[in-house]
């Protein structure tokens, strides 16, 4: 099973680094515009196949597209992150000719393959995906509620001073510093929800640490994170290429899903080997119903700018 990831930075070579070593494809190229920069990724992950114990083939390429032919699944990391105090959508402007550029190169020599969208604004960038190459909306898969979801569970963890794994949870709607929703009312501790061990005000802490997570670690690190985005897709192309059907929020296509129509976020989704196999309807509360509504909302205003690219 082959995988391309396109944007050999801190994103792209993390989530090529924990691809290869979890054994989650046979073979990974990693492609970027940077002379020589994907080539040198790829050959230092290489070193780590015989202290890690693995064998997945992994190899970089400067913009040679015919070395990503027949991948099943291609991941777009190409582009530029934030700064501190920049929001995701301020990189709009750079990324749009950017992705767009990249995922019509890519589908040029996979046809079939499941597309993978990171690059920010990511909802955006996800949209802007399937209306440029007009791929049915199961191949076209936005990353940002994985990662979301995993910070709330980190932030959750913490408050309860539990293991992480004990917790789940799930952060639905866009992916931006305004624009996430985390699910509070649903997230339990092994199945125990939370509210019975955090009050509403540790709670909102929790909800609002998250819908920050993003942002605090561009403050700390002076660019945005890549650890856990990097995991975060590797968990998804994992369950696209093993058929998982592992829950995942996504950022996806909605025809009259939650209300929604002609845009692309993060709502839970069956994630298997056609992509996106099922949009699960969880029924929300008022209040939910109504930030989901709004977070829609800055999603489709965001949308509005495409339209010099469209
Ligand atoms: N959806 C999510 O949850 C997350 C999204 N991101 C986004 O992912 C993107 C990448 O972030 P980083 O890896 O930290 O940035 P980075 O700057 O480390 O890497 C980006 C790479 O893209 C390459 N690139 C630029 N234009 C290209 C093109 N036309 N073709 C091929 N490669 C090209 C650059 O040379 C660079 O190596 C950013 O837009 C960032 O905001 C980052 C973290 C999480
Ligand atoms: O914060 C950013 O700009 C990068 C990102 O999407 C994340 O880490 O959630």
């Amino acid at each position: 099973m082959k995988v391309t990831i396109v944007g050999a930075g801190n994103v792209g070579a993390t989530c090529a680094d924990a691809i290869a070593y979890r054994r989650i494809a046979s073979e990974i190229v990693l492609l970027d515009i940077r002379e020589g920069f994907a080539e040198g990724k790829a050959l230092d992950i290489m070193q780590t196949q015989t202290t890690l114990g693995y064998n997945t083939k992994v190899s970089g390429s400067t913009n040679d597209y015919s070395k990503t032919a027949g991948s099943d699944v291609v991941v777009i990391t190409s582009g530029i992150p934030r700064k501190p105090g920049m929001t995701r959508e301020e990189l709009i402007g750079i990324n749009a000719g950017i992705v767009k550029t990249v995922a019509e190169n890519l589908l040029q020599h996979s046809p079939n393959a499941i597309v993978v969208v990171v690059s920010n604004p990511m909802d955006t960038m996800t949209y802007l995906t399937l209306k440029a190459t007009g791929l049915p909306k199961n191949r076209i898969i936005g990353m940002g509620g994985a990662l979301d979801s995993s910070r709330f569970k980190c932030y959750l963890s913490q408050a309860l001073d539990k293991p992480a794994n004990d917790i789940q949870g799930m952060v639905i709607g866009g992916h931006g510093d305004t624009t996430m929703i985390p699910l509070t009312r649903l997230a339990s501790y092994n199945g125990v929800p939370v509210s019975e061990f955090l009050s509403s005000e540790e709670l909102e802490k929790v909800a609002a640490d998250t819908m920050v997570g993003g942002a605090t670690l561009t403050g700390l690190l002076g660019t945005s994170a890549w650890y856990a985005p990097g995991a975060s897709v590797a968990y998804l192309v994992d369950s696209i290429l093993h058929d998982q059907k592992k829950m995942i929020p996504c950022s996806v296509f909605l025809e009259g899903e939650y209300g929604q129509n002609d845009i692309c976020i993060g709502v839970p989704c069956i994630i298997g080997k056609n992509g996106v196999e099922k949009i699960v309807d969880i029924k929300l509360n008022e209040d939910e119903k109504a930030k989901f509504a709004k977070s829609a909302d800055a999603v489709r205003a965001m949308n509005a700018d495409l339209k010099s690219i469209l």
